[in-house]
């Protein structure tokens, strides 16, 4: 049984450790750090405990089931038999061969590590974004592990933070690089009692192939569920450096009429997000490099120099841990946005949403008031521009204004927009900037007005973006960029939020100088390495492509009979026998 996600780490990169650097661990640390242990909490542990005739998950539903003392001297048992990823074999081959050095050559002032990763490709690329800003290099990922052939049943007798432990374990050392690495699952409850369900569906349904059988495997099952019944997406990720370990759960319930087997990137991001949070503090990674804390716009088209932006990621964050569906639609966000106030968060995401519509060249924010300003203000002020909010009723001080009406899309009554003609003016370039975006009638009474002035609408940034109602559709016969930091789907999870993972935004002078630099490096800037190991590189990133497109066919062509008839086999297999 296999669980290989088709990528290929370049292998002929000189697999690099520069000597941990005291600078960015505490001046208190250790030299041998000590052993963490992590209590595997999940976000919602109430609801984790449907594999009742599972020991291993019933320990994974209590927040204090601490690994046991045995596990952290892991060497788990059976682990280096029942996992392998060629990739890794091969590294190691050319390591024992000689052929990768361990010789330093000059990182970046900036970079005190460098790490490997056994991941899937896009939280390869976040980590890698995420872990550069804190001085660490992600220089490999070895994301093709297997379960190795005849290991099933030990495969499947281990649990996923045995493996996850194990993957990060056996990449260490393999190549000497802290590791972090991921496993996930996926179970789908058993039905409530009193459903009209025949013998084999009382079980519930279990994949550790989440991304090749996730899909098919709710496909089956959904047409026989009720509404309410959930998918658990599980993720484990572990860290390992040869000193210490940090392994971290995190669970994601989504009812199953919503659920896809993307929703096990939530389990992920929110492990990988705890993972972070532990590492930063035991190893002291702090944000310190100055070359590193701004963003530089060195592209000659005006942009100013922004700082990092963290207003995604932390508005996730918080909308994870604290939001609230009420509704079908109906978002609760008043501990930390439209009531009580995290001025903080607001401060970053009024930064992110200006750097991402800073090329629009706005000379005016445009909000509705209240809440509006909560964005408005921290993105005007990054921008260095005034802002103007929209009343929904008329000051006595105002006497010339544009005036509209709309429907609220929470309220459901009509209401008055009011600017003075005074602080809208023909030519203005407005940039709309709100809390959310819903259905989109609040953004376009505020088009109406700025047409009203003459002033033209050159983008819509907002918090929060509710996918199920169609804003973003509904205002694109503007034809203007519309941002959201965050961009939450249907309800469902009892109450959760969900959102769209995406990647990390990065301005687009970043991007281009960070191609323009992996060219460079390409065609020879790396003139501490040998041409050997140049030419070796370039077989490898044949060898990378190659190997994608082999992983496309098999699936499609050659195995797609065997891999169909896998999954029939999981389906009927009953829930506590794996
Ligand atoms: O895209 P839409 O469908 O227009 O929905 C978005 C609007 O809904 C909310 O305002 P609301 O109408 O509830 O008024 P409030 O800000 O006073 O609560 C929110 O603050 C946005 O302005």
């Amino acid at each position: 049984m296999a669980f290989i996600t088709p990528f290929a780490p370049s292998l002929s990169r000189t697999p690099l450790r520069r000597p941990r650097s005291t600078a960015r661990r505490s001046p208190h640390a250790s030299p041998t750090l000590p052993r963490v242990r992590m209590a595997r909490t999940s976000i919602q542990p109430d609801e984790l405990d449907v594999a009742e005739d599972s020991p291993r998950d019933a320990a994974f539903s209590d927040p204090q089931h601490d690994l046991p003392d045995a596990d952290l001297e892991l060497e788990p048992p059976c682990v280096g038999d029942f996992l392998h990823s060629p990739c890794l074999q091969e590294y190691k081959e050319q390591r024992e061969a000689g052929l990768v050095s361990y010789s330093l050559y000059d990182l970046p002032d900036d970079i005190s590590d460098v790490w490997a990763l056994a991941v899937g490709p896009s939280k390869a690329t976040e980590l890698k974004n995420q872990y550069s800003r804190f001085g660490v290099l992600i220089e490999h990922n070895f994301a093709d592990f297997a379960s190795a052939e005849g290991c099933t049943d030990a495969f499947r007798n281990a649990t996923i933070d045995e493996i996850a432990f194990a993957k990060a374990k056996a990449v260490y050392d393999d190549t000497g690089m802290p590791a972090i690495a991921e496993f996930s699952d996926m179970t789908i409850e058993p039905p409530k009692s009193g459903s009209n369900i025949n013998k084999t569906m009382q079980q519930g349904y279990y994949t550790r192939l989440v991304d090749t059988e996730g899909d098919a495997m709710i496909d089956r099952v959904r047409p026989i569920s009720d509404a309410n019944r959930m998918a658990i997406f599980k993720s484990a990720v572990a860290y390992y450096d040869g000193e210490m370990h940090v392994v971290v759960q995190r669970a994601a319930s989504v009812a199953m009429a919503f659920a896809s087997a993307y929703h096990v990137t939530i389990a992920i991001a929110s492990a990988l997000d705890e993972l972070f949070k532990q590492l930063s503090r035991r190893l002291n990674l702090t944000f310190d490099s100055p070359e590193n804390s701004k963003w530089r716009a060195e592209d000659g088209e005006g942009q100013s120099e922004g700082k990092r932006l963290v207003g995604a990621t932390m508005l996730k964050e918080r909308l994870l841990r604290e939001g609230k569906m009420l509704s079908d639609n109906i978002i609760k966000v008043s501990s930390f946005v439209n009531h009580k106030v995290d001025t903080e968060l607001m401060e970053v995401c009024g930064e992110e949403l200006a750097e991402r519509l800073r090329h629009t060249m706005p000379n005016k924010i445009l909000t509705v008031e209240s809440t509006g300003l909560i964005a408005g203000l921290p993105t005007a002020r990054t921008l260095g521009i005034p802002l103007v909010f929209a009343r929904k009723s008329r000051p006595i001080t105002i006497s010339d204004s544009y005036q509209t009406t709309y429907r609220s899309a929470t309220k459901g009554t009509m209401n008055e927009l009011i600017v003075s003609c005074e602080y809208l003016e023909a030519g203005d370039r407005v940039l709309i900037i709100d809390d959310f975006l819903a259905g989109g009638s609040t953004a376009e009474a505020l088009f109406k007005l700025a047409k009203m002035a003459h002033a033209k609408v050159v983008g819509v940034g907002v918090l929060i973006e509710k996918m199920m109602d169609g804003g973003r559709a509904f205002l694109s016969g503007y034809d203007v960029p519309v941002e959201s930091l965050a961009k939450i789907l249907p309800a469902g999870d009892r109450g959760r939020i969900m959102f769209v993972e995406e990647e990390a935004w990065v301005p687009p002078f970043v991007k281009k100088q960070r191609s323009e630099g992996e060219q460079e490096g390409e065609e020879g800037a790396g003139t501490e390495r040998s041409m050997a190991m140049l030419e070796e590189e370039d077989e490898d990133e044949e060898g990378e492509e190659g190997e994608e497109d082999v992983g496309v066919i098999r699936w499609e062509d050659e195995e797609e009979e065997g891999v169909l008839d896998e999954l029939e086999e999981n389906l009927i297999r009953e829930h506590g026998r794996r």
